[in-house]
């Protein structure tokens, strides 16, 4: 059955592509989430990527405590489709026509494949949009504040391993060197982490080794002994098969939607592997921008929130053991609870109901 409140499917008027746009819930606000633009075998793999990432950016609000919906926009490339720069505006104009049609229920950012001056692309056909480069009074690129985030949710995790959020010394598998695998690499490298790391870009074997780590190739990286395992690049890395072969104390990663489905969080548990939700880890990217483009801080006051991410895991993790739960599962309840104890408090213009503001760090 499907639980999402919108999703609108549009062939772009220029581009001839597959333009998703899913909203899962306005429940806490009218929805954001980021726009990815990636490859599938075929438009329908698409659109199932785009409702588990926007049920996911639902999740990833409520647990942040951010009065915002989740939702998320996929633009289906075919196999081996390279975008020169005039098809590429095409395809950002005709994402920006689906999501000015949708009269702000869902606003986009930056995802796989897209980055602030696409944002600024789109924001010359709406208003709905966050990330747009700080030089046009945007937050920017959300990728260095969700690595920030995620150090956060390691620091947590290791003290809960070690008894110190210390990760010097610590080994470290990371997949995908992209914007935000990339920079979450030069902060543990920086804090004098041991890095194991793989990209299928060869060409980021560069950065493997201005860092000092060891390369692997990218099907050997979910079985490197290590201390923790990051998932940094696309999500299904987490199945029945690959957690029998993990040999890692725990899994805490940006990558959106790890798990191939929601029963390989008990078998990471049963294994007595530490798997802190995606949603969860990788929210300091939205929690940068909401803070500073609808709650208008500044960019300290937003860091602080982003660090807060730190605590939000630590609690997470106590309610877990306390209530005998897997962190999933824990995490599910929060983002449940959240999502039930909302009261709409008016209907803006656009006809979405708006929520009480949650209550934040
Ligand atoms: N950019 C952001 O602020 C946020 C990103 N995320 C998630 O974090 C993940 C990474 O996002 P970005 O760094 O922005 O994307 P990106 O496109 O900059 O980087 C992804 C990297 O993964 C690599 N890659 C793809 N498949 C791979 C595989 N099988 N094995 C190894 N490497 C592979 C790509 O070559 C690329 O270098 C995604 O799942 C994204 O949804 C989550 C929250 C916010
Ligand atoms: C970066 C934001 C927009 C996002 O889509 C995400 O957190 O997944």
């Amino acid at each position: 059955m499907l639980d999402h409140e919108r999703v609108a499917v549009h062939t772009g008027r220029r581009s001839r592509l597959p333009v998703i746009v899913a909203v899962h819930s306005t429940a806490l606000g009218p929805a954001a989430g980021g726009l990815r633009l990636w490859h599938y075998p075929d438009w329908r793999d698409g659109l199932a990527d785009a409702l588990r990432l926007s049920a996911a950016m639902t999740s990833k609000f409520a647990v942040a405590g951010l009065p915002i919906g989740g939702g998320k926009a996929v633009v289906a490339l075919p196999e081996g489709e390279r975008l020169d720069p005039g098809r590429r505006l095409d395809v950002l104009r005709d994402v920006a026509e689906v999501i000015a049609s949708l009269d702000g229920a869902y606003a986009t950012g930056p995802d796989v494949g897209t980055g602030p001056d696409d944002m600024a692309v789109i924001a010359e056909s709406t208003p709905h949009v966050f990330c747009r480069p700080e030089r046009l009074g945007g937050s920017g690129d959300s990728s260095p504040h969700t690595a920030r985030g995620t150090l956060a949710a390691l620091r947590a995790v290791a003290r809960r391993l070690y008894g110190t959020p210390s990760l010097a010394g610590r080994t470290l598998a990371v997949a995908g060197l992209g914007r935000v695998g990339g920079r979450l690499a030069r902060l543990l490298a920086a804090e004098g982490a041991e890095l194991t790391v793989t990209d299928i870009d060869a060409g980021k074997r560069a950065l493997g080794e201005e860092l000092g780590a060891v390369w692997r190739a990218p099907e050997e990286i979910l079985a490197v002994d290590a201390d923790i395992l990051v998932p940094a690049a696309l999500g299904g890395v987490l199945s029945a098969r690959s957690v029998a072969g993990l040999r890692c104390r725990a899994v805490v990663g940006p990558a959106n939607n790890q798990l191939t489905g929601p029963e390989v969080a008990d078998l990471l548990h049963e294994r007595g592997i530490l798997w802190v939700p995606d949603y969860v880890a990788s929210a300091g990217g939205v929690v940068n921008a909401v803070s500073v483009e609808v709650h208008g801080l500044g960019a300290e006051q937003a860091r602080v929130r982003v660090d807060a991410i730190e605590g939000t895991v630590d609690a997470l993790l106590d309610t877990a053991v306390r209530l005998d739960r897997t962190p999933a599962r824990a995490a599910e309840e929060l983002a449940r609870l959240r999502l039930a104890a909302v009261r709409p408090v008016g209907v803006r213009p656009t006809g979405h109901a708006t929520a009480e503001p949650l209550a934040l760090p």
